[in-house]
């Protein structure tokens, strides 16, 4: 079955070292034990193109077409990894981290080198002149960022008007920490309007505890939410209401948030994006119709993302006129079994709740084929739709899988 290429919209590229672990305790302590250090030795770069190789690889590979990445802290680095994102042909919008606070000195930047090398990283990606990888003004969150520095990134995305990304209201630990710090401000959600960081090319992550005022400041920005329902599991102190924020009219897409998400697959989000509307729906004091399935969370995992992006009319649907990101699933490779009476639903329901890497054929970007089963990993020649018939001699250029 051929379905739209998978949008992951929250994915923490330099976290993917640890993924499958660290999942034993909450975010603020898990940032100090885990991530910082595992963040802070991608100054190296040579390392850094080591992990970001293979997070590029491991989302394709689970066709995941379209990337809204966090990286770190590092100019070259991430240089890098745009660089690897543009010749691997993967759909990757990019940010350099920011933070001038709440990190260990090995792993900090002062306010004015974090303005700079963000300046200096969109002029970098911009000039790499992909139409596929774009760079990203990313505060990591309130905590890890003065009011200085949210008030330059704001004025930054608005000179170069560049996506924004960053983490909303996600877990309590990390909201008693924000009050402190701002007792006389509402919300994550005022401080970022208050900063200009909150636009229609704005994607949050998580926003588990917004409230109806902060729900109706996101839609009047037109600001999407990431929802990333396996990470919340682990962190968030609550479940998002997805169905509900939807049926307000908020724009909503998925994430993986690797690595508080142990999964890269987006198959895997969409699972659990039923799995949590099922929580808050037996849970709830009061039961709500509203309803969200397996094709509901394979719009978000799609158009959601697309829409998110502000690309909905390039990608998020396979229709003419639109760039082929495509994802053959294939469910005879393992793991499902397929009756003679499935129909057609039936097969795309159970590729959605069974499927894995396994199942995943061959993925292509823009026409472009960047992955296809059990072959070599395919790098930097462009490669015609037509030419993919015979693929022995289709002029691909082989790295090392
Ligand atoms: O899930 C998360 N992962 C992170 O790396 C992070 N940083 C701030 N807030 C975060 N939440
Ligand atoms: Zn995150």
């Amino acid at each position: 079955m051929l379905v739209p290429g998978f949008i992951d919209t929250h994915i923490h590229a330099p976290q993917y070292s640890y993924t499958g672990t660290a999942t034993d305790l909450p975010l603020m302590d898990w940032l100090q034990k885990y991530t910082f250090p595992a963040e802070s030795s991608l100054r190296d770069v040579e390392t850094a193109k080591r992990v970001y190789s293979s997070v590029i690889d491991r989302t394709l590979r689970n066709g995941t077409t379209c990337a809204l990445y966090f990286a770190t802290i590092h100019l070259q680095s991430c240089i890098a990894f745009a660089e690897l994102a543009a010749s691997r042909g993967q759909r990757a919008y990019i940010g350099k981290v920011c933070m001038d606070s709440l990190a260990p000195a090995d792993y900090i930047e002062s306010t004015e080198e974090s303005l700079e090398s963000t300046e200096r990283f969109i002029q970098s990606v911009r000039g790499l002149g992909s139409e596929l990888v774009h760079p990203v003004v990313t505060p990591r969150f309130i905590p890890s960022c003065s009011m200085e520095l949210l008030n330059g990134l704001g004025a930054l995305a608005d000179r170069y008007d560049c996506h924004v990304q960053s983490h909303i209201s996600e877990s309590l630990d990390e909201i008693a920490m924000v009050k402190s710090r701002y007792p006389h401000l509402k919300s994550d959600t005022t401080i970022f309007d208050t900063c200009g960081l909150l636009h229609d090319k704005t994607i949050m992550a998580h926003g588990v505890h917004l409230d109806d005022e902060d729900l109706r400041t996101l839609r009047q920005r037109g600001t999407s939410i990431s929802h990333c329902p396996l990470s919340n599991f682990f962190f968030a102190d609550g479940v998002l209401p997805t169905a509900k924020i939807v049926a307000l009219g908020n724009k909503v897409a998925l994430g993986t948030d690797v690595a508080g998400g142990y999964s890269p697959s987006m198959l895997n989000s969409m699972r659990n994006a039923v799995i949590a509307h099922q929580v808050t729906r037996n849970f709830a004091p009061i039961k709500s119709d509203e309803l969200l399935d397996w094709r509901h969370a394979f719009h978000l995992a799609t158009m959601g993302g697309a829409k998110a992006l502000g690309i909905e009319g390039q990608v998020g649907t396979l229709e003419a006129g639109k760039s082929f990101d495509a994802v053959l699933l294939d469910a005879a490779r393992g793991g499902i079994d397929v009756w003679d009476s499935d129909s057609s639903m039936h097969l795309l329901e159970k590729l959605i709740n069974l499927g894995s890497e396994v199942n995943v054929a061959m993925v292509w970007v823009k026409g472009r084929l960047v992955h296809k089963q059990g072959e070599a990993v395919l790098i930097d020649d462009p490669v015609p739709l037509q030419a993919m018939e015979d693929t022995s001699s289709a002029p691909y250029t082989y790295g090392v899988c």
